[in-house]
């Protein structure tokens, strides 16, 4: 589970290693409900179409991937159990997050630490510092991902959110 703001090719490789050991993945878009911020500035619906056209271009079996959303919840402490009911059956999460992990843990999910892919390289926040500077980030994300953002003309969309009084997340 992650925001996916956007999708990169860590979390293409995760994705892959997680099919090949278990039956199924969940792909768990948090944080659904945010967009056109500075740390989320993709809808739930852009993460989707990144994450499955992704998936479809490096041939994994479709059949054995979900892709949803989940809103963020008021109530953090039962953020787990509203998991549950919201998500397809699962066994494990896989977290590299302290904080989510040690929510889970503590109602009883199994959370595993996934083996980070060049985390200097593949990390949302430096691809979306890279996309509004002009540096060339068309090697961290998968080519669907690449496609999609020039698309939506991400870069406009980041250069205005940062320069934006209205950003919510300068207040
Ligand atoms: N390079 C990577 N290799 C493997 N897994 C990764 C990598 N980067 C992130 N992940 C995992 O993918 C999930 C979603 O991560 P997230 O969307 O927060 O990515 P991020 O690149 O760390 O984003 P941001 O920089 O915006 O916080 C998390 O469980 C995280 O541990
Ligand atoms: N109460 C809640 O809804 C709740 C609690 C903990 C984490 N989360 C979300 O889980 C995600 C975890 O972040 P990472 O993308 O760093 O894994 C974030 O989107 C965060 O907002 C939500």
């Amino acid at each position: 589970m992650g925001r996916f703001q956007p999708f990169h090719l860590g979390h293409l490789d995760l994705a892959t290693r997680i099919l090949d050991e278990c039956d199924e993945v969940i792909i768990a878009i948090t944080s659904s409900q945010f967009n056109y911020l500075e740390k989320d500035p993709f809808t739930a619906g852009e993460r989707i179409e990144m994450i499955h056209n992704s998936l479809k271009e490096a041939s994994l079996d479709l059949s054995r991937c979900f892709v949803v959303s989940i809103e963020n919840q008021f109530n953090v402490a039962t953020w787990a159990s509203y998991l549950k009911s919201a998500l397809p059956h699962f066994d494990k999460v896989f977290s590299g997050n302290n904080y989510v992990s040690m929510i889970l843990a503590d109602s009883g999910i199994e959370v595993m630490e996934p083996m980070f892919l060049d985390r200097t390289l593949y990390n949302a926040t430096k691809i979306r510092s890279m996309i509004v500077s002009g540096e060339n980030w068309k090697d961290s994300v998968p080519n669907a991902v690449y496609e999609l953002l020039t698309k939506i003309n991400a870069k406009n969309r980041l250069t205005v959110i940062s320069k934006s009084d209205t950003n919510p997340t300068k207040h």
